[in-house]
């Protein structure tokens, strides 16, 4: 993934006059594969077996500077493996991803210790994530304000729930200042104060130029936090605009999934991609 890679690409994308490129994935394809055993009786099983699953079918889009990009879809249709790929955690199979700096994945390169206090991690993570000692020291105190979770800061984060935690880990990525951040369904753990404190948190890393993507399966998430939307269906992006529009057409079509309504379904998918046909690389 080198520079020149990227400007290629940018020009691929032609977008003299619109912001800067920043991250770009071009018919990325991710299967997986998972080893299971070969069925029957147990004292009969007569070892393992592969079993590959295509779970990203040829994913091409681009994210500028500025946008803050919702991924949307049911459960299981590659949102979170998408992300993996984007930030290079997840080889994909086929197909290539260029980025102007290494994104940052919520909650994963911030190595956090069970055992060590929030504090204690705050200091951990800040430089885990290639802040300079002074820079951790000032940002301590932001971290601690975005988080939110009073005297417990002090407390051995194993003692947390699972949104404290997904709280804290938001506040010390989003100190990093990254250029392309990710957040996978982490705002959904906060009650409404820190949704808001969330949301001030990531319009401040747009105003500075940086690229955000959020995933989650509730259409009121994308709509509130996001400028733009991609919905992923088993795999495929089906769509991808203004995130009202496009969370919108997809809360109808999962109202229509948990309905049994399946033709309506359908045709949701189909119009929603006619009405906003996902890019495609030039
Ligand atoms: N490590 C893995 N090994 C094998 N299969 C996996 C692995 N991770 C995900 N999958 C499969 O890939 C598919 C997509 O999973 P993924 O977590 O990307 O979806 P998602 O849209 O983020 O789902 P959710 O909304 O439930 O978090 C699922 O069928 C899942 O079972």
């Amino acid at each position: 993934m080198g520079v020149s890679d990227l400007r290629d690409l940018q020009a691929g994308w032609r977008l003299s006059g619109e912001p800067k490129v920043t991250i770009a994935a071009e018919n990325v394809r991710l299967r997986y594969t998972v080893s299971r055993s070969s069925g029957g009786a147990w004292w009969r099983r007569g070892g393992k077996r592969s079993v590959t699953g295509p779970v990203l079918r040829g994913i091409t889009m681009a994210a500028r500077e500025g946008e803050m990009v919702g991924i949307v879809g049911l459960n299981g249709s590659g949102k979170s493996s998408l992300l993996r790929v984007l930030a290079g955690l997840q080889p994909a199979t086929a197909g290539t991803v260029v980025a102007s700096a290494q994104p940052q994945l919520l909650g994963v390169s911030a190595a956090l210790v069970p055992e060590l206090s929030g504090e204690e991690n705050i200091w951990l993570g800040t430089l885990a994530m290639g802040m300079n000692p002074e820079d951790a020291y000032f940002a301590k105190e932001r971290i601690e304000l975005l988080a939110g979770i009073g005297d417990a800061i002090k407390q051995p984060m194993k003692t947390y729930s699972s949104g404290m935690g997904a709280r804290l880990r938001f506040a010390i990525s989003a100190a990093a200042d990254p250029e392309i951040l990710m957040i996978d369904e982490a705002l959904s753990t906060g009650d409404a104060s820190f949704a808001e404190r969330a949301k001030e948190a990531m319009q401040g890393l747009i105003t500075r130029a940086g690229t955000v993507f959020l995933v989650s399966h509730a259409a009121k998430t994308i709509e509130d936090m996001c400028t733009r939307a991609i919905w992923l269906d088993a795999g495929t992006l089906i769509a991808d605009g203004p995130a009202d529009e496009v969370a919108n057409m997809y809360r109808y079509y999962a109202h229509s999934i948990a309905l049994g309504k399946e033709e309506a379904a359908k045709n949701a998918l189909l119009s929603a991609t006619a009405s906003h046909p996902p890019s495609i690389s030039q």
